[in-house]
């Protein structure tokens, strides 16, 4: 048994549950391989995701990904976060394999977040891993920490942004990004 297997059943206990029942026998086991699939991103490697698949290209507009879903699990109350990122980069001679967006986002939402460090975080990855002359992510979640419980308020939205480089110094780029993803 896994020390987190361990650390499941104890929780268990602790909520009043009997871990030998029959429908909770291998809850801990379960558990615990659904929380180390979602925290995956803490032993994932920024090469390994990218693959070597930047590729040279002459064209130096704007690239916009839009509507990343993303599952996140919030620092404070261990909730899950669920929402969408937007990603917009000015290429400078190379851009990035158009899935290794998404593979960068889940790469930073599969760990104990909050979102404005986690946008953060992809924007600079994407920065990093181009060598890009900006970009800009955005991401919008609902917190379930805030829904199911606390102020129990369903219908807010955590809206988070981060400008790089010449989405920052230069607020023409900034808007085509906003336009492009109809903001
Ligand atoms: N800024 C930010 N806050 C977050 C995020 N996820 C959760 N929180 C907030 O973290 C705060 C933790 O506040 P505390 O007062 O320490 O915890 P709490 O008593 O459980 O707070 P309530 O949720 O207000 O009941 C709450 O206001 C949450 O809404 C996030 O991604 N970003
Ligand atoms: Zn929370």
């Amino acid at each position: 048994m896994s020390n987190l297997e361990t650390l499941y059943r104890q929780v268990l206990s602790g909520l009043g549950e009997d871990p030998q029942r029959e429908g909770l026998l291998d809850t801990p086991k379960r558990a615990a391989k659904a929380m180390q699939f979602l925290t995956s991103g803490y032993t994932t490697d920024i090469n390994e995701v990218v693959n070597g698949a930047v590729f040279t290209s002459d064209n130096d507009e704007m690239v916009v990904v839009q509507g990343i879903e993303f599952y996140s699990l919030c620092e404070h109350h261990v909730l899950p976060f669920i929402g969408r990122c937007h990603i917009g980069y000015l290429p400078n001679g190379q851009v990035l394999g158009l899935s290794k967006f998404a593979r960068i986002v889940d790469m930073f939402a599969r760990r104990l977040q909050i979102q404005e460090n986690m946008t953060k975080q992809i924007a600079e990855a994407v920065q990093e891993v181009t060598g890009c002359r900006g970009v800009g992510v955005i991401m919008e979640a609902q917190h379930m920490c805030m829904m199911m419980r606390g102020v129990q308020k369903q219908n807010s939205m955590m809206r988070t942004s981060v400008m790089l480089g010449d989405f920052r110094s230069n607020p023409a780029t900034r808007d085509e990004f906003m336009r492009l993803i109809g903001m």
